[in-house]
């Protein structure tokens, strides 16, 4: 079918008198007031099925907003105007259905194969009714259509060596294609890419649009040859629209208002100068937005913007007659299968990371040897207290802190993959949350074997194999209590450096507050010890001397006389520092396992709602 005829029957992407507007702050004062902002004045552009669509304009245009607005992602703000897609108005449902977006950023789990990459999307996009060798014939295809076949085997790499910029992009374009989608939107694809292979990106996008899909994508500074593969164009700036039309009207178009391309100029360069506001000073400001106005004026004047009108006018026509949306093509998993491929996924990408994984299963085991040389083998005289104490302060801080390094080495590629691909509808914080833990669990319960078989015995902590389990159980809890806190900050704050300093800050206080070790909880301020009831430390401070020190007989030395020996045993020990710690053991490490348990469940709500505000 021709690109006419496909917008005959409205196969095309059309939108017409597209505003949109937020409301801001201008500082962040609370009592700053909230201002009107337009980014968006009425847009009109027409893509047909088989055509692409180049989005240009300086930083700021509003080239983004626009691509968000009509892919419908949920960018907050008001929008008004009509959109029309494939003959029919465009819904969230209708762009989940038939469309993809492909982001500025690749986000892409760095430790799978291409291959390994679009076959788990297809099992988490492509019904469940197909068989894995469809999927894989699937896969295939667009491996082949998007020229990746020489690297299907290679690792996607991200930091560490894998594909090159260009072909990591053809990837996430790929993760896009694979239910064959009918519109395909890009924002920034040859961003970060030098010229040669942005070209070649480019020209893969025009080759995917000749298969009769719509292909829309905005772009920074092409290369002058780049234009040529554009089949339409529209410029923008500060949210006007200064020309839609097809590329080859565009030279033409801006002759005729008497802005001649000079020659040896790259003539999207040139236009871009042309309309770009000047925000430098007042006066520079005043002369180019007046350009502006104008060149916008000459364009709702002009013969391409009327037969533009035209041929939306009979888009809207299609659109409103019809009364049965598109036929859906795509089939969610149900919940169970969707978990064992994000699970799977996620351990093929653990396994393959040998620094990680090592660093992961060996971290605690490294800070159990280091503090085993630094306490050596607890004796059970009277000195040995203040060593055994030393010992499980750090007990209770080690695994914590390690736990939330974990979360920062491993949860912020994870995080941003779950973002796009929730953004794509096809699973949420529940069940992404539930596959990071399941993932993690054997690394987690490993390492804190490995942490606790060595430095219990090694140390000589009380000889029993029911308090060991002990132990080893509130160190599992522990660690998963860090590992959730950095999951938490990490879900709030974007930066992994700013979560890792709350979380560590966090840490910090409880263990120095509640914990009891370094001060007698008994001993601080009323308030403190209030606060102290919200922190794990301090149940685990107290599992950790009930579980130590009941039973244990504290020899006094021959050489001290026995007024410097304050404790005969290990409950005088309890009754004065941890009083009730023995009876509320089970108690307490109940409330350790809540406390962690609901830990990992609070970050659920921050994914949700950073999700929804992220573009
Ligand atoms: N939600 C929002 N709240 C406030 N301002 C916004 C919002 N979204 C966009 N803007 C503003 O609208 C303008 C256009 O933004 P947009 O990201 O669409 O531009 P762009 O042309 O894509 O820029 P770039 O090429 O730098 O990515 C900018 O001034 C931006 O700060």
């Amino acid at each position: 079918m021709s690109a006419a005829a496909a917008a005959a029957e409205g196969h095309c992407l059309a939108f017409r008198n597209v505003s949109y507007s937020v409301q801001v702050k201008h500082s962040r004062s609370p009592f700053a007031p909230v201002v009107h902002k337009d980014i968006l004045m009425h847009s009109h552009g027409l893509v047909e099925a088989g055509q692409t669509m180049a989005i240009l304009g300086s930083s700021g245009s509003g080239k983004t907003s626009l691509l968000d607005v009509l892919a419908c992602r949920n960018i907050g703000g008001t929008v008004t105007g009509d959109i029309y897609l494939n003959g029919a108005r465009v819904t969230s449902e209708l762009i989940q259905d038939v469309a993809g977006y492909v982001m500025q950023d690749d986000r892409l789990l760095p430790n799978l194969t291409v291959t390994e990459t679009l076959f788990y999307i297809a099992a988490l996009k492509l019904p469940s009714s197909m068989t894995d060798a469809d999927k894989m014939e699937r896969v295939n295809s667009v491996i082949a259509e998007l020229g990746l076949r020489h690297v299907a085997g290679n690792r996607v790499g991200g930091n560490t060596r894998g594909l090159s910029g260009g072909e990591r992009r053809r990837v996430s374009i790929g993760v896009q294609m694979i239910l064959d989608p009918s519109v395909l939107f890009l924002d920034e694809p040859t961003s970060g890419l030098d010229a040669f292979t942005a070209t070649a990106i480019v020209k893969t996008l025009s080759q995917l649009a000749r298969r009769n899909r719509t292909v829309i994508f905005t772009i920074h500074q092409p290369r002058s040859d780049i234009c040529q593969l554009f089949d339409q164009v529209m410029l923008m700036s500060k949210g006007y629209t200064v020309y839609t039309g097809s590329a080859q009207n565009m030279l033409p178009y801006f002759s005729t208002l008497g802005f001649e391309c000079p020659e040896y100029s790259n003539p999207l360069d040139y236009f871009l100068d042309t309309i770009t506001v000047d925000d430098r000073s007042q006066q520079t400001f005043d002369i180019s937005f007046a350009i502006l106005q104008s060149l916008v004026g000459c364009y709702e004047r002009s013969a391409t913007y009327t037969e533009l009108q035209t041929k939306l006018g009979q888009v809207a026509q299609i659109a409103e007659a019809a009364t049965q949306r598109q036929v859906l093509n795509r089939a969610s998993e149900s919940c169970l299968p969707q978990l064992n491929t994000l699970t799977g996924r996620a351990t093929v990408n653990l396994r393959r990371d040998a620094d990680g994984l090592n660093a992961r299963l060996t971290q605690q085991l490294l800070f159990g040897v280091l503090i085993f040389i630094f306490v050596f083998r607890l004796k059970t005289d009277q000195p040995s207290v203040q060593n055994r104490t030393g010992f499980l302060y750090e007990a209770i801080s080690g695994p914590v802190f390690i736990g939330m390094l974990n979360a920062m080495a491993l949860f912020p590629t994870q995080r941003d993959v779950f973002y796009r691909e929730s953004r794509d509808g096809l699973y949420g914080a529940s069940a992404f949350l539930l596959s990071y833990t399941l993932h993690a669990l054997w690394t987690d319960v490993t390492a804190i074997l490995l942490f606790s078989g060595f430095s219990y015995w090694a140390v000589g902590l009380y000889s029993s194999f029911a308090r060991f389990c002990i132990f080893t159980t509130v160190m599992y809890f522990l660690q998963l209590f860090g590992e959730s806190l950095g999951l938490l900050t990490l879900s709030f704050f974007y930066e992994t450096t700013v979560a890792n300093q709350a979380a560590s800050l966090i840490i910090s206080a409880s263990a120095l507050v509640a914990s009891g070790f370094l001060r007698s909880t008994q001993s601080i301020p009323v308030f403190l010890q209030y606060m102290g009831y919200a922190t794990l430390h301090k149940y685990a401070s107290e599992v950790m001397v009930a579980n130590e020190y009941q039973g244990l007989q504290l020899e006094c030395p021959a050489n001290l006389p026995p007024s410097a020996c304050e404790y005969q045993n290990g409950e005088q020990y309890i009754d004065e520092m941890f009083p009730g710690a023995v009876e509320h053991l089970w108690r307490n490490i109940g409330i350790i396992a809540g406390f962690a348990t609901a830990l990992r469940i609070l970050p659920y709500f921050f994914l949700k709602f950073v999700q929804r505000s992220l573009r």
